[in-house]
């Protein structure tokens, strides 16, 4: 089984955005990231404050917003007004879920799309649906970018994606089915009659629903290619979608903790630093 190292290619990519950051600086371009963290979920809170530490080691500025958790929802537009306005903020992210009493939709589509750092306001989702140039959402791009420095086969593969969700599964689905992916790709959600079958099919597994244990060694085709994207807190931690002894029959494995994680903090980071050379 080869391993798909998150955090090896993470650093690759540090290193090169690295470079590119010193370039823009001396073109006098200081790419900013604001984050917009709302509420105390101890989970969001260190996802963010991961962000802001990468910030730090590529060069790139850091903007932080922090509001409590019961913040109005006009309190959120204003800060992501402010933030639209700000230019030293180049791009920036509304950490998810917020809170249920605050409109998730609203808050993305107030966002610039100019400065959707995550790729996830409908128009930058819309302009992947067309196959135009955008904002690509972090976690997919992600995936992709693993299974290409491994050289796991994409074109022609049947991919089998476990979770329809915005951040991950469905725009994953739209990414793997452009021309330049060519993957034949199968979504499955709770409405699917037999996830078992429809895994067993797959060169390429992507659990994405964030239920730990869902997929089983007994589900996976020899060889596969598996990726655990799913988190959930437990009492020992953060634990992904597969059942431990996948290891035993997968290809090649993207561990949860240590696989997409820090690439989707990475690709995070590189988003802002294309925008900021397309100025
Ligand atoms: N490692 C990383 O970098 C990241 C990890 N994540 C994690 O990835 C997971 C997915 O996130 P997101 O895209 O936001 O999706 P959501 O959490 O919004 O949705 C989960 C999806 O999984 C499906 N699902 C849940 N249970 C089952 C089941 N038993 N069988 C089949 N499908 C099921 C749901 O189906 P239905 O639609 O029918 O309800 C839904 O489509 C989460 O656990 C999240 O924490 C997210 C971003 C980054
Ligand atoms: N607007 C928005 N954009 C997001 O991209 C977004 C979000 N909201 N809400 C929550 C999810 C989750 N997410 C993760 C980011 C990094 C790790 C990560 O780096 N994980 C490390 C472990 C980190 C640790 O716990 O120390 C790993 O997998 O190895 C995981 C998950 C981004 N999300």
């Amino acid at each position: 089984m080869i391993l798909l190292d998150g955090k090896a290619t993470r650093d690759e990519i540090f290193e090169d955005l690295t470079k590119r950051v010193a370039l823009l600086r001396e073109r006098g371009i200081t790419p900013g990231l604001g984050t917009v963290l709302v509420g105390d979920d101890p989970g969001s809170a260190t996802y963010v404050r991961l962000k802001h530490s990468d910030c730090a080691k590529v060069g790139i500025n850091s903007i932080r917003r922090d509001l409590p958790a019961d913040v109005s929802q006009a309190q959120l537009d204003d800060t992501i007004d402010e933030l639209n306005a700000d230019p030293a903020c180049t791009g920036y992210i509304v950490q998810v879920p917020l809170p249920k009493h605050l409109d998730e939709n609203a808050a993305l589509e107030r966002i610039d799309p100019d400065k959707d750092a995550d790729g996830l306001h409908p128009v930058n989702l819309g302009r992947l649906v067309l196959g135009k140039e955008s904002a690509l959402p972090c976690t997919p791009r992600g995936i992709v970018h693993l299974l290409r420095r491994y050289d796991v086969p994409i074109a022609g593969a049947n991919v089998v994606i476990v979770g329809r969700g915005i951040t991950v599964g469905r725009p994953l689905g739209l990414m793997l089915t452009r021309r330049s992916e060519n993957a034949t790709v199968t979504l499955c959600h709770t409405g699917t009659r037999d996830l078992a079958a429809e895994v067993r099919r797959a060169d390429i597994v992507v659990a994405a629903a964030g239920v730990p244990g869902l997929i089983t060694k007994d589900m996976v085709r020899p060889g596969a290619a598996v990726i655990d994207v799913g988190a959930t807190r437990g009492p020992d931690g953060r634990v992904g979608d597969l059942a431990v002894d996948v290891a035993d029959v997968a290809g090649f494995l993207s561990p949860n903790p240590g696989g997409v994680g820090p690439l989707t903090r990475a690709f995070l980071l590189s988003n802002v630093v294309e925008r900021a050379e397309q100025e």
